[in-house]
């Protein structure tokens, strides 16, 4: 049995995650492929209560490495859970958000030392990495003002701007280190453009 397809879904906030995640569920369902959607921080029932608790906003604050320890508890969880049996049958997997996120927000946005990450990555997935990384890439000035319409703002979301531009910056570092694994997608263009992208970026995958 050949392993599933593990794709992941990451960017900031507002950069139209939720409206490709839909495209590209739909893409798969008209291929024929077995999948399962999901989604980080969450997945399994301990990992949503994870995620309530790191979104919540709250007096106390949270000290950043007690965020990072939470954000790849959750990760064990859903890896053990979820992401790795559906892999094994021969599932394909597409994640909202995995650990590029965690590069990106608990590493650049909270300034966490990379290495650091590096080191929970190597504990808890082993060599496990997404086959494909789709990044939807936006100015957070932007982002911030399209997520405005869609609820009241989580504990990630009452951040500054300046949080958001590291979020970006450390998103497209990544993804300037490895090309090969990475489809950076400009979502500052009209939604139709942005689905032509990914169709394509999708369909390498099939090759
Ligand atoms: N390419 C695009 N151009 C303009 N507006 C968009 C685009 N993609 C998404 N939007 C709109 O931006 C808002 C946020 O999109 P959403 O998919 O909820 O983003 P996210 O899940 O990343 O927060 C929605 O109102 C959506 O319709
Ligand atoms: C997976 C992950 C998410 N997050 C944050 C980013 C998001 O603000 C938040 C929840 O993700 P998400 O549900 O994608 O939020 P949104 O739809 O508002 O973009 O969790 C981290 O800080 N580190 C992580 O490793």
């Amino acid at each position: 049995m050949q392993r599933g397809k593990f794709i992941t879904l990451e960017g900031g906030e507002g950069v139209g995650k939720s409206t490709n995640l839909q495209f590209v569920t739909e893409w798969l369902r008209e291929k024929g492929i077995a999948f399962v959607q999901t989604r980080e921080p969450g997945g399994t029932p301990l990992a949503e209560e994870l995620r309530e608790l790191l979104l919540s906003r709250r007096e106390e604050a949270v000290d950043p490495t007690a965020e990072l320890l939470m954000v790849f508890a959750a990760r064990a969880q859903h890896l053990a859970q979820v992401i790795k049996p559906a892999l094994e049958r021969g599932d394909w997997v597409i994640c909202d958000r995995f650990t590029d996120a965690t590069y990106a927000y608990q590493g650049g946005g909270r300034q966490l030392d990379r290495a650091l990450i590096a080191q929970l990555e190597e504990t808890v997935q082993g060599d496990l990495r997404p086959d494909r990384v789709l990044l939807l890439d936006l100015d957070p000035q932007v982002g911030l003002e399209r997520a405005a319409s869609t609820g009241a703002a989580d504990r990630f979301e009452s951040e500054q701007l300046a949080f958001f531009q590291r979020v970006r910056a450390a998103y497209r570092e990544r993804a300037e280190a490895a090309p090969e694994r990475y489809a950076v997608v400009d979502a500052s263009r009209p939604l139709e453009q942005v689905q032509q992208q990914l169709q394509s970026e999708l369909e390498k995958l099939l090759r």
